[in-house]
């Protein structure tokens, strides 16, 4: 399988503040990878950094074999879902809120239909009737995979995940990591339970910006 993500000595700066340093990995197509490390290593920042959320001091970030310039990040964002600890859902009920992108011309063509939002809640262990809940009054968890249920319904391909199962039970995170078992979907994820540890081919150290594979 090709390298679908590539890191060649990235560094990031902000403030005089070096967050990352001469970061180098590669992601194969389908691959499961984990992100782990000390509160404030970096890990964020790796996922923002590919979203073409900071600029680069140094070194170069390829998507599929092409270099992650300001026009290719939007190719980037198109397949790829970025899921952070507090998902904003952007809609009053949680049938909006995933509608929503379907709103826009890039998505207009192709609404779900009523069976397949009901599908995509059933695979994340979320029950239909929080299709007329609102937003406001969910749970974080519920928030994490209804984003998750956003890009599934997106056909999103690569996800980006922080720390998105911390607040689930332990049958909510079978049903989230059945869901990302596709070898279709590259997954790197932000996550430091065994489970992750046990169910990733591959696993990265973030230390004070610096990162080591370490598996
Ligand atoms: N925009 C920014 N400007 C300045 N410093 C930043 C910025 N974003 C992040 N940092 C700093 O960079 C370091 C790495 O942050 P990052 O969020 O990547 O850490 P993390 O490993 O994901 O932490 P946590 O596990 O607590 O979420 C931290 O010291 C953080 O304060």
């Amino acid at each position: 399988m090709p390298g679908i993500i590539r890191f060649d000595e990235v560094s990031v700066t902000v403030n005089d503040k070096n967050l990352l340093s001469q970061v180098s990995f590669t992601l194969r197509t389908g691959e499961k990878a984990v992100l782990c490390g000390k509160s404030g290593s970096g890990k964020s920042t790796i996922l923002k950094t590919l979203l073409g959320m900071h600029r680069l001091a140094a070194g170069q970030i390829y998507f599929n074999g092409q270099p992650l310039t300001a026009k290719a990040v939007q190719s980037v964002r198109r397949c790829t879902a970025y899921i952070g600890q507090e998902p904003i859902l952007g809609a009053d009920t949680v049938r909006a809120a995933l509608l929503l992108p379907f709103q826009f011309k890039a998505h207009r063509h192709r609404p779900p239909s009523e069976s397949q939002l009901q599908q995509v809640l059933h695979r994340l262990q979320l029950p239909s009737e929080l299709l007329e809940r609102e937003c406001a009054a969910i749970s974080g968890g519920e928030k994490q995979r209804l984003a998750l249920a956003r890009g599934l319904l997106l056909d999103k391909t690569v996800y980006l995940l922080d720390e998105v199962t911390s607040a689930l039970d332990q049958e909510s995170k079978q049903a989230v990591f059945e869901v990302f078992a596709d070898p279709r979907f590259t997954v790197l994820a932000v996550a430091h339970d065994a489970d992750w540890l046990e169910r990733s081919q591959t696993v990265f150290e973030m230390q004070a910006g610096q990162l080591t594979r370490t598996r």
